[in-house]
This record gives structure tokens, C-alpha cells and sequence, in this order.
């Protein structure tokens, strides 16, 4: 589904690559690391990057994920610092990328690089109904590899 959502460019050098989706079905959208300058990030080191934008989905419905890209991650170790990004549909602040180098090697940003990709998604918010038991299911408490491994 087509969703209109305002969103702010913070960076002026946006204006030139605003963020697209690289192909017809892509579900993210690439965010890029608006830094001034080359950063190295050591084996270890995490760091917060601006991406020079920002977005107000302004619905109790909707919410952004900041995934990571898997050739940065599967490749150069390149991921997250908190794994997975939510961005609240009431958030109206730059959107900033949690970069963690989980390899071993040193890994060098730069400046307008394709960091990490945002997915816009539905919600469901609850009211929860408290009850002393649930109606029993198939599975009732078992998990954690409780149907076995084959
Ligand atoms: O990778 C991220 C994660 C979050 N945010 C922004 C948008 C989000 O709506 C807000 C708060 O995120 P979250 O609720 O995950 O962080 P928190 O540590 O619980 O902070 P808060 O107390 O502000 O909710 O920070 C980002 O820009 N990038
Ligand atoms: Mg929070």
C-alpha cells in the first residue's frame, strides 16, 4: 500500500539524492550517512550517524524500522548498535543510524554512503483484556525449540 508521509530534508545535499526505492519492489528505502568527513569505525566501536532527514508518519498505525543492509553486514560486519531501529509514528526528529562494526576489521564511512534502509510498516496497538487463563492452544507454554530440530 502508497502511504504519503511528510518527511524533512535536514541536509541540504539530499536535495540531490533523496531517498528512493532502488527498484519497483524494494520494501526500504537506503538511508545515507550525512557526515562531513570520512569516519573509521574499529573493530568494537559504535556511533551514531545522522542521515539528514527526517520523517513524521503522524499515525498510531504506522512506524519506520531501520534495518541494516546485508552486504554491509554480511560483508563488512557493518550493523546496527541496537540491532533494529523503531521509529515512532509521533517522532519528529532526524533519523540517525546506530552504526556498529561487529567485525574485525576496520571499516571506513563515507560521507553520503548508503548506511542502513528504512522500512515504513502497519502496527496494531492493544488494549489488553486481563484474564486468569488463556483458552488452551496447540502450543500453550512450549517454546524455544520445544517441536524439536528436524
Ligand atoms: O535507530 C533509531 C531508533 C530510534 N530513533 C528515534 C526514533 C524513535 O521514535 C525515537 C525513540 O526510539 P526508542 O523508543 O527506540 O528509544 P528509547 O531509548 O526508548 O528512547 P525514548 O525514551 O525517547 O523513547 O528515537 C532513531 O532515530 N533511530
Ligand atoms: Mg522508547
Amino acid at each position: 500500500m502508497k502511504i504519503i508521509v511528510d518527511l524533512k530534508i535536514l541536509d541540504d545535499r539530499l536535495h540531490e539524492q533523496m531517498p528512493t526505492y532502488a527498484t519497483e519492489g524494494s520494501a526500504g528505502l537506503d538511508l545515507r550517512a550525512c557526515i562531513d568527513a570520512p569516519i573509521t569505525l574499529q573493530p568494537g566501536d559504535t556511533t551514531l550517524i545522522p542521515t539528514g532527514m527526517a520523517i513524521h508518519l503522524d499515525n498510531i498505525y504506522h512506524a519506520a524500522l531501520i534495518l541494516p543492509r546485508s552486504g554491509l553486514g554480511h560483508k563488512h560486519g557493518i550493523v546496527l548498535g541496537n540491532l533494529v531501529g523503531l521509529i515512532d509514528s509521533d517522532y519528529q526528529g532526524q533519523l540517525m543510524v546506530s552504526c556498529w562494526n561487529r567485525g574485525n576489521t576496520a571499516f571506513e564511512l563515507n560521507p553520503m554512503e548508503r548506511i542502513a534502509q528504512l522500512v515504513i510498516v502497519p502496527v496494531l496497538q492493544a488494549d489488553f483484556h486481563l484474564v486468569d487463563d488463556f483458552d488452551a492452544s496447540e502450543r500453550g507454554e512450549g517454546g524455544f525449540g520445544s517441536t524439536g530440530k528436524h
